[in-house]
């Protein structure tokens, strides 16, 4: 009997829901496609399983999951069924290496489509295999999270793990159908081929030690000489001050790329979140400095103003900066809650929500 014939149609029915419970906007295309003859494989003719969970949490139009779905490369578990293969994930342990391989060429890989603000909500004790993992340090390419580390979507991970097991080709062949796809494993090239040189898991992790270490030191010497050669070269050194203290106003995420590509030390943990660093401080104590005013004979030019009776006017301003600032709220992975704002997958603000997870 062919396989899968012998499900019941609850259960076929059960594969086309996503691990919500919903039934799949893909269910009723592919429903239309098969109806109308389209020959649709297995896997859409990808050498090797691939699965993944998904959460519904982020706009169908923008997931790289569901549109591998679209494709028909990838399959939909449920919540409760678990994965021969590799499954890259957040909650793994170890990370992807090459001595994975042959689990990922007979069992294939899997991902939890999910929003990395929401990993809190996702039940992982019922889903996932034995073969969990995590990812070395790789950069994003994808238009979401562009250059921030570690956070992958999931065609990035799914290629990532095939890349690091020594399979380029497959990683292509995923990444291929994203017009951005090919960036990642160009921006991450050098660092694909150090993990493919490696065996274990703990190999893999000394060389992503390696060269976090090696890229701390050229930031380290870039900022150095930077300093240097800012001060010949700025020109108006006002004018930076300014162009910090604006980025300031933009989203996270935005803020991350920013960061990211400036080689400033920035800091990350093993899943991406900015740690804070210690010079935060000095870093307010400069966007203070540069919001101060002096007039053309170099004198500060006080920014209190009085009332005709002599009696000092608060700066309303800054009094509702200073009351946004107290009721900053962080979730447990690091991200700002902002009261009144709310951000789609894309870091859009869309307005006068009460209160949401950036
Ligand atoms: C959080 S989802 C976000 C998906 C995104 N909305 C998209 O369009 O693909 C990304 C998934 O890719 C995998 N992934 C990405 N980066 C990873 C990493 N550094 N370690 C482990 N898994 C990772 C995990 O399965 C993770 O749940």
């Amino acid at each position: 009997m062919a396989k899968g014939k012998n499900k019941t149609s609850e259960e076929s029915t059960n594969r086309t829901r996503t691990s919500n419970g919903h039934k799949s906007k893909q269910h009723h295309i592919r429903k239309g496609r098969q109806e109308a003859g389209a020959a649709t494989t297995k896997n859409g003719n990808f050498p090797v399983k691939l699965a993944m969970w998904d959460f519904d949490h982020c706009d169908p139009k923008r997931c790289s999951g569901k549109k591998l779905e679209r494709l028909g490369l990838i399959k939909n578990m449920r919540v409760g069924q678990k994965f021969q293969g590799v499954v890259v994930s957040p909650n793994g342990k170890g990370v992807v290496c090459p001595n994975d391989l042959e689990i990922v060429e007979s069992n294939g890989a899997a991902v939890v489509e999910c929003s990395w603000a929401r990993l809190d909500e996702v039940p992982f004790n019922k889903i996932g295999g034995k073969n969990e993992r995590l990812l070395p340090y790789l950069v994003a390419a994808n238009p979401v999270n562009y250059g921030r580390p570690w956070r992958l979507n999931c065609v990035e991970a799914l290629a990532a793990c095939f890349a690091i097991v020594g399979h380029i080709d497959w990683a292509e062949m995923l990444l291929e159908n994203f017009s951005w796809g090919l960036t990642f494993l160009k921006i991450n090239e050098e660092l694909i081929q150090v993990y493919q040189k490696c065996t274990d898991s703990e190999s893999v992790t000394e060389a992503q030690e390696n060269w976090l270490k090696k890229i701390e030191e050229e930031a380290k010497e870039r900022k150095e000489r930077g300093q240097d050669e800012d001060i010949w070269m700025m020109g108006n050194v006002n004018k930076k001050d300014r162009i910090d203290s604006e980025t300031d106003e933009d989203t996270d995420d935005e803020e991350n790329e920013v960061l990211a590509r400036s080689g400033r030390n920035v800091k990350y943990d093993s899943l991406g979140n900015i740690i804070p660093e210690d010079d935060d401080e000095d870093e307010d104590e400069d966007e203070d400095e540069s919001s101060e005013e002096y007039d053309n004979l170099g004198n500060r030019i006080e920014k209190v103003k009085y009332d005709s009776l002599g009696n000092l006017i608060e700066d309303e301003e800054e009094e509702s900066e200073d009351e946004e600032s107290e009721e900053e709220v962080y979730d447990s992975l690091g991200n700002l809650v902002k009261p009144n704002v709310q951000y789609d997958s894309l870091g859009n603000v869309i307005e006068n929500v009460s209160k949401m997870t950036v």
